[in-house]
């Protein structure tokens, strides 16, 4: 059996797929004080300390306002590429080797900045991870839930040219009073063009919300997924359907969704056998990347061995790559444990 030592270096080592990332929730204070100077864009805030003293939330809400807040100082492709690429630097260093990740375009056309531009520099940033150290990717374009159903279907149609580079749609924001079947034909249109389908339900919002993203929107995998756990027939549900659950332990402490990390609820779902995997959100706001969410895990959840197993091969079965992409990853990810600790 390994030590709680060895199992925070094989979480650290063994490869690893982020399934729940936003793109613009990577955006270090550093680099938001950066772009807005090359940019000429006056922040509120008068220095990093001010900025990170700001970031206490106590929901979603409090956050989501500062996200936005942060997100305005992007404006060219360089601004997109730059910051795709140092998330892309810092999870290669700690051995994430698929990525899945969100764009919110909504929170960039309002500030008039085309779609052309935020999709151009993403990707470019994606392909070149790809080529230099052949980490495979897809994107998620996500809509704003608590805009409208006409917004979302316009900005539907500026990703048309470019679903060549969209795997899949998402939605995220204010999820209280903004539920799933609120979207329920852009969804339908979106299926219609062989987009895949995730949906942020249970982060704040009642099991209902999630039975809508199953039953309405049909989807493919599930954003955080916590409250589902409040329905034992939901359950049986997501798991009759091997749903993926892409949950995110830091950012649910940080926005209150958990008391502490030791009361946080992904032991629970792996008991019933759900497909949870560990994710960042934000991590630029929440305190951590990949490795810093299993750490928290391992250290303040008493995280197994057998447990961490579980969660670094869920994070590829539910990912949304070949059989064979995936089988590949999934023997990687057999070795690492396999392998004795480095001494
Ligand atoms: N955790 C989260 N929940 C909902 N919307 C988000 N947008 C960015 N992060 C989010
Ligand atoms: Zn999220």
């Amino acid at each position: 059996m390994r030590t709680q030592t060895e199992l925070l270096t094989l979480a650290e080592r063994m490869p690893k797929a982020e399934l729940h990332l936003h793109l613009e929730g990577t955006l270090e204070p550093e680099q938001m004080f950066q772009i807005a100077k090359r940019n000429n864009i006056l922040l509120k805030y008068h220095s990093i300390e001010e900025l990170q003293a700001a970031y206490q939330f106590s929901n979603l809400q409090d956050f989501l306002d500062l996200y936005y807040q942060g997100m305005s100082v992007l404006l060219k492709e360089e601004d997109f590429y730059d910051l795709t690429m140092a998330y892309l630097e810092k999870v290669h260093a700690q051995n994430v080797v698929h990525v899945e990740l969100f764009f919110d375009p909504q929170g960039h056309l309002a500030r008039g900045i085309a779609f052309d531009i935020q999709i151009n520099g993403i990707t470019k940033a994606l392909t070149e991870a790809e080529q230099k150290w052949g980490m495979t990717y897809q994107l998620i374009m996500s809509f704003l839930r608590h805009l409208s159903e006409e917004s979302a279907f316009e900005t539907l149609d500026l990703a048309k040219p470019f679903l060549d580079k969209i795997t899949g749609v998402g939605l995220d924001s204010s999820e209280l009073n903004h539920p799933p079947e609120k979207f329920s034909r852009v969804f339908q249109s979106c299926k219609d063009l062989g987009l895949k389908i995730t949906v942020h339900a249970g982060e704040e919002g009642p099991p209902d919300y999630v039975w809508q993203a199953l039953d309405i929107l049909n989807v493919d995998r599930i954003d955080h997924g916590n409250r589902a756990l409040e329905d034992t027939q939901l359950t049986s549900e997501i798991l009759r359907r091997r749903l993926t659950l892409t949950v995110c332990p830091l950012s649910n402490l940080k926005l209150c969704v958990v008391d502490s990390m030791a009361s946080h609820p992904i032991q629970k779902m792996l008991q019933l056998n759900l497909n949870a995997t560990v994710n960042s959100d934000d991590p630029a706001y929440f305190g951590g990347y990949m490795n810093e969410n299993y750490r928290a895990l391992i250290q303040e959840s008493n995280l197994t061995e057998d447990e961490l197993y579980r969660l670094a091969k869920n994070s590829f079965a539910g990912a949304w790559l070949s059989t064979a992409q995936k089988n590949h990853y999934l023997a990687l990810v057999d070795d690492a444990f396999k392998a004795k600790e480095p001494t």
